[in-house]
């Protein structure tokens, strides 16, 4: 008798780096595919030595190594949905573009990360350049913060009616289907609304703003949400929408470690779909 239980799951992809402090990056992802019940898997592209108090080294992977991974999982598993994060640099980004355009990677989420939410350039303008003009095209959804959003719209974002503004110039800039603008980078309550336009709806997604100085990997779990929910079928504001209100348990839920940005706490009741 057959005694395995075999069952159809939804596959999600993060393609993204690894934070050895687990708060963010790869680690968050598949914590985050997992707790949305889809099978996570995942191609690094680069390894930072990080922490709480920040990264103190970065190496980048080798392009054939990142090829490899997502050509593996692809090739054998197949995925509904897909997420990038830290794309270190020109190279990388460029891979990557070509084994989405190879595989057909469907419902593709892009976390821009260019600039942290403090502000500091994470990647050269060199592989900013190419970002926008190879990667974010290819975007179903983008999820750029406060800083990269005013790189990518060109303009100065300081109240809401500049995050709608920034959102809507973005999505006719860059063509993608749908621009999430987040707004932990803004000062007070904004910190806890992004602003959502698909070219047709312009919405605010509010959530309360958590008070806690453990907010690392909200970015990247909040992208990888909204892959994860693709990945389950949900529409694109749907699965925008939910993501947002699994950030916001995960914030009241974050772990108090180290000696500086803990990270946003993933562990909590599984999500009563
Ligand atoms: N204190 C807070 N209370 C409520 N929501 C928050 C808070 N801080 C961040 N968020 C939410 O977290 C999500 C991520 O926004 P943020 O601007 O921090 O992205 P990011 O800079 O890419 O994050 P990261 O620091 O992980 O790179 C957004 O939905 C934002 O509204
Ligand atoms: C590996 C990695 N990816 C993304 C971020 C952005 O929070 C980070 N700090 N580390």
């Amino acid at each position: 008798m057959n005694t395995t239980k075999t069952s159809k799951v939804p596959v999600a992809l993060t393609i993204a780096g690894s934070d050895s402090g687990g708060g963010a990056g790869i680690q968050a992802d598949l914590r985050t595919f997992a707790f949305h019940c889809v099978h996570g898997t995942s191609a690094i592209t680069c390894v930072t030595a990080q922490n709480t108090l920040g990264v103190t080294r970065v190496d980048a992977m080798a392009k054939e190594a990142i090829e490899q991974q997502i050509k593996a999982v692809c090739e054998d598993i197949g995925v509904q949905a897909a997420k990038t994060g830290m794309l270190l640099n020109q190279e990388i980004i460029t891979t990557v573009v070509k084994q989405i355009d190879t595989h057909a990677i469907p419902n593709l989420v892009v976390d821009p990360v260019m600039v942290s939410r403090t502000g500091a350039q994470l990647i050269d303008d060199e592989a900013v350049k190419t970002l926008r003009d190879s990667l974010i095209p290819l975007a179903t959804v983008l999820t750029p913060n406060r800083y990269e959003a005013q790189i990518l719209s060109g303009l100065e974002i300081k109240s809401l009616d500049d995050m709608k503004a920034a959102a809507q110039t973005i999505h006719e800039k860059l063509k993608v289907k749908a621009v999430l603008v987040k707004g932990g980078g803004m000062q007070g309550s904004l910190r806890g609304i992004d602003i959502w336009f698909d070219g047709k709806n312009l919405e605010t997604l509010f959530t309360q703003l958590v008070a806690t100085k453990n907010t690392h990997g909200t970015g990247c779990t909040l992208s990888a949400a909204i892959a994860a929910n693709l990945a389950r079928g949900d529409s694109l504001f749907k699965a925008a929408r939910q993501a947002k209100e699994y950030v916001s348990y995960a914030l009241n839920n974050a772990l108090d470690i180290g000696k500086g940005q803990g990270p946003v706490g993933h562990f909590f009741p599984l999500l009563k779909k």
